[in-house]
Parts: C-alpha cells; structure tokens; sequence
C-alpha cells in the first residue's frame, strides 16, 4: 500500500487538501489529530494518564461532562515545553496503534493507496512508513491569520507558541517529496494538489503491482513456470 504523509504547520491547510483528496480524488484519509483526539475519552488509557499528571497543574482540566477541557490543556502544554513532552509521551504510543489500525482496515477493504494527516509526520517518524511525503506550507503571518480567525479567542502569544513547538518550515520543506505553497487561493492549491496527485500515480501503479496479492502470484506463477522449462530444456539437450 502506497501510504503518502501529509503534513504542515498549524493551519497551514492540512485538512483543507486532506478534504480535497477525499472528495475529488476518492482517496480515504487517515486523520490523526482526529484520532489523538478519540484516544483521550473518558475512561481511555491515555485519559486516565492525562488526568493523573495534569490534575492539580491546569486549572480547569474536565468539564462537566468528563472530557478534557483540550484550550486549557494546550494553552498549558504549549506554554511548558516539558509538560508537551510528557502529554506526546502519554499519547502518541495510543495514537500510533490507532493509525496502524486505520491503515489496515484501509488495505484489507481494498485501497491501494492511503492518505496519512499528521502534523508531527517528521517529529514523530511516522514519515518513515510513508512511500511518498507532501507538505502544505504558509506565510508564518497568514498562518497566524488563519490560525486567529479559526480559534476564536486564541492570543497571539498561544497561537506563536504552538507553531514554535513544531518544526519549522524550512526544515519540513528540506524533508518533504512534495510542497504545496498555501499562501494564495483556494483554487492555487487545488491546482497544485492535481499536479502532485498526477506526478504520483505512477509510483502508486508501481507499489500496486510489486504488492497486490493476486499480481505477486501472477508473476511468481512465471517465475516458476519459465525455470521448469527452461531445465526440461536443458535436459533435453543434455540428452541429445
Ligand atoms: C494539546 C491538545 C489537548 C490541544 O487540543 P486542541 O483541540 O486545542 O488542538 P487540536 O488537537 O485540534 O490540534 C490542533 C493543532 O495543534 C497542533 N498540535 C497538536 N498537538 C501537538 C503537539 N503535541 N505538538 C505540536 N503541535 C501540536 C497541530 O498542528 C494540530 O493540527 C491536543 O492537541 C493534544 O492532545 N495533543 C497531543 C497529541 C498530539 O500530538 N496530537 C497531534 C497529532 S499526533
Ligand atoms: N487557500 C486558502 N485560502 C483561504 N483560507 C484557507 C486556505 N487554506 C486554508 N484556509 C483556512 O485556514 C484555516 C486552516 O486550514 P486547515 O484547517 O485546513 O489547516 P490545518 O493545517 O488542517 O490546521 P490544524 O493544524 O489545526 O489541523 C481554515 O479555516 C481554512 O478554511
């Protein structure tokens, strides 16, 4: 399976080319800032991590519901660089299952090739089962734009510290098969999505073929078959 990394900053647009490639290109998508999130319900493992370490740290940490009140928690983590070590720590084994799963149910249902979201696709080496890796990158100030208008409430300061807890955009650009530039139109990105998705077509024929079962059984089928006649061939002219 051809697995293509999707990353970029925050607000970069990651989820706006991950709903394009869904949606126009029929590619199933891997989502794991969605998936981060499902692994912390109540009554998770990694919840019940969270609220061991953090309870007594970050005021207001559950709601009355029971799930964890995430703007608390990030102004806190992204604000003390060692706690967000400890919160990755807490999360990312149980995210990292999840996505491995997710890939799975994609393969055994058939796709060939699958989209992984991650915004820490590097940091977190996720990048390393990846066959190909596209980042979506921004203007530091469209992306605090961008940010500040979807966050609502969010401080400039809060927004500046979650894009210094990432890696920067020249380093993802030096690490990244392909860049989508974001600072434009909508429809600027969705031209370039169409060049990147055109460009690695191939590469995916290419992993169909090595890969797919009934292709792999097809051309050991030719392998074995083109030896044993080429050794009946062979014997026949020893014979001779
Ligand atoms: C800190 C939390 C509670 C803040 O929740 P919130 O709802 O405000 O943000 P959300 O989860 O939607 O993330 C939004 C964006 O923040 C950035 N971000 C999230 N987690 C991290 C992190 N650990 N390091 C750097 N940036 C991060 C990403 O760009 C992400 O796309 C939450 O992000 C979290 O639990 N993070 C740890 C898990 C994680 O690493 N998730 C990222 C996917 S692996
Ligand atoms: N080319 C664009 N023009 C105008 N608005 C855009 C463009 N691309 C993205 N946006 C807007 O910017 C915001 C951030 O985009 P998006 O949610 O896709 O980013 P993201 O990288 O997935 O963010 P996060 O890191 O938080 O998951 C959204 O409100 C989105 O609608």
């Amino acid at each position: 399976m051809l697995v293509v990394g999707l990353t970029g900053g925050i607000a970069s647009g990651k989820s706006t080319v991950s709903r394009r490639l869904q949606e126009n290109h029929k590619l199933p998508i891997v989502d794991a800032d969605k998936i981060a999130r499902d692994v912390v319900e109540p009554g998770q493992t990694a919840y019940k991590q969270i609220v061991s370490y953090f309870e007594g740290k970050v005021q207001n940490l559950l709601l009355e519901d029971g799930h964890l009140n995430r703007p608390e928690l990030g102004k806190w983590v992204f604000s003390h660089p060692q706690d967000l070590k400890v919160l990755n720590k807490i999360t990312h084994p149980a995210v990292r299952y999840a996505i491995f799963k997710a890939l799975g149910y994609y393969y055994i249902r058939g796709y060939r090739m699958c989209v992984l979201d991650v915004p820490l696709l590097f940091e977190a080496h996720m990048d390393t089962i990846c066959g190909v890796t596209i980042s979506v990158v921004c203007d530091r100030s469209t992306q605090l734009e961008r940010l500040q208008v979807r966050n609502v409430g969010m401080t400039l300061e809060e927004a500046e510290n979650r894009i210094k807890s990432q890696m920067s955009t020249e380093e993802r650009i030096i690490r990244s098969d392909y860049v989508l530039e974001n600072n434009g139109t909508l429809l600027h990105l969705y031209d370039q999505i169409n060049d990147v998705v055109k460009t690695i077509q191939p590469t995916f024929m290419r992993t169909s073929l090595e890969y797919f079962p009934p292709f792999g059984a097809v051309s050991a089928t030719a392998v074995i078959l083109s030896r044993m006649i080429s050794s009946k061939f062979q014997q026949k002219k020893r014979e001779q």
